[in-house]
């Protein structure tokens, strides 16, 4: 396997980490990973890591659930803004098609031999670029044309040889090698014959192992650097769909730039305004919560829990005063054990606000249609809850779903901060 303890006193070869996934979307984990990696490799003392590359795979991947490469870009923008060594690239995803991994490490590679060869031509000459020959080369230099694709500049980095581009997985990336028909063999060879991996470990997984039973790893196990991650970490971009889905936190699995991107734009099936109240609960905040599949509702107001458990009747909003109504029926048990509706009051500020003429949300000064603000001033407090005793209680078909108006509700109002418990479905 590889060889940890430096060997020769020369000077370490630079590294760029190339990490390709789906990052649907980038999780903590990934950026981790590269620190990982980089802590390793620059221990081993003979490389030193000088750039990390994120490459989302193009949508032509085709995998299920997979996002447009737009919005996981936007997101790895997003995350990045925290690490000053590693850069998104979005040649591979600007592809029309999916291509192979070790075509996305060949193009790397090239990129740097290119840039190499054009600093040396320039310090051999030792003449200064010509304004043109200069603008060409930042274009050379810058994959896309964003500033999240720049190569590492090896003007910092007074070498004369090319930094080798190693490709930086999971261990599941790793076993999937053997999934028959996924990898070629020439490709494998290529990934890990002329360029080299470094894999982190994951949980179920056993690389050495697998590298055992491969006779392609095991003639260039030299070239493979397991990092075992003793700070167990198994975030995954599923586990995350999965969470958001469902109206679950997903808080410090994700960076806030990223939450704050998918709650912006509705993305992995989030429901209106479920996930939103979750992510950041206030407790000055009022909040109506399902606690019970189509029936029954609490309210919280002004942070206190009236803790009513209470058969919501009806919900409508009024859109030319930007009012809600409520009217829901209440069961007490009196003091003789008997239950009996009561009437309520139910201040719900700020469940609501601004409704505009059409009864459409107010026009924000954002695009989104569907960007849920959080306001930080108060709203006017709303009209709310009719209310009945059981005797004046009006004649109608109590089955009313709940579920299905609030979801309808929360769809035409802006600020509006419903949560709901998980098993509930909008
Ligand atoms: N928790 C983790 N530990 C180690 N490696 C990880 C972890 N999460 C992701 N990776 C690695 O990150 C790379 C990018 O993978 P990808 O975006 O497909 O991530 P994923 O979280 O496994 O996604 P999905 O769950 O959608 O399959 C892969 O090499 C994968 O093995
Ligand atoms: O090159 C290949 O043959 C190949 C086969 C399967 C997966 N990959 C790459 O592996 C990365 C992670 O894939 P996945 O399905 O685990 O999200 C992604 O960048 C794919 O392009 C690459």
């Amino acid at each position: 396997m590889f060889c940890w303890k430096s060997q020769t006193m020369a000077s370490p070869s630079k590294v760029v980490l190339l990490a390709c996934g789906s990052y649907n979307p980038v999780t903590n984990m990934h950026l981790r990973m590269f620190e990982i990696a980089r802590d390793a490799l620059n221990k081993t003392g003979r490389y030193q890591v000088i750039s990390g590359i994120m490459s989302p795979v193009s949508d032509g991947y085709k995998k299920k659930d997979l996002l447009p490469a737009k919005h996981r870009c936007e997101m790895l923008k997003l995350a990045l803004r925290t690490s000053d060594w590693i850069k998104l690239d979005q040649w591979e995803c600007s592809l029309s098609s999916w291509t192979q991994t070790a075509h996305v490490l060949r193009h790397f590679r090239q990129q740097l031999e290119q840039q190499q060869q054009q600093h040396h031509g320039e310090i051999f000459n030792h003449v200064k670029p010509s304004p043109s020959k200069r603008r060409k080369k930042q274009q050379h230099n810058i994959v896309a044309d964003l500033p999240e694709n720049q190569l590492p500049s090896l003007e910092d980095h007074n070498e004369n040889f090319v930094p080798s581009v190693k490709l930086l997985c999971g261990a599941d990336l790793l076993e999937s090698f053997a999934v028959p028909g996924l990898w070629d063999d020439e490709d494998i060879e290529y990934i890990v014959g002329s360029h080299g991996l470094v894999v982190i470990t994951r949980s179920g997984s056993d690389p050495q192992k697998f590298i055992y039973e491969s006779d392609i790893l095991t003639k260039y196990q030299e070239n493979i650097l397991i990092v075992t991650e003793w700070i167990f970490n198994d975030i995954s971009s599923t586990k995350v769909r999965r969470a958001l889905r469902r109206g679950d936190s997903v808080k410090y699995l994700l960076q806030d730039s990223v939450i704050d991107y998918i709650k912006k734009h509705q993305l992995y099936g989030i429901p209106d305004n479920k996930y939103f109240n979750k992510m950041m609960p206030s407790p000055s905040q009022d909040t109506i919560t399902t606690n019970h599949l189509e029936k029954d509702v609490s309210f919280k107001g002004g942070g206190n829990l009236i803790n009513e458990v209470a058969a919501l009747e009806d919900i409508s909003s009024n859109p030319s005063s930007g009012e809600i109504s409520v009217i829901l029926r209440s069961a007490h048990n009196n003091s003789s054990g008997d239950s009996s509706f009561v009437s309520r009051h139910l201040p719900l500020h700020r469940m609501i606000t601004h409704l505009d003429k059409k009864g459409s949300p107010a026009a924000s000064s954002h695009s989104s249609p569907h960007k849920v603000e959080r306001k930080g001033t108060p709203s006017p407090p709303v009209k709310v809850t009719t209310t009945f005793t059981k005797d004046e209680a009006p004649e109608r078909n109590h089955k009313v779903s709940c579920i299905s108006d609030i979801g309808t509700l929360v769809r035409r109002v802006k600020n509006v901060r419903v949560g709901f418990t998980p098993e509930t479905r909008v």
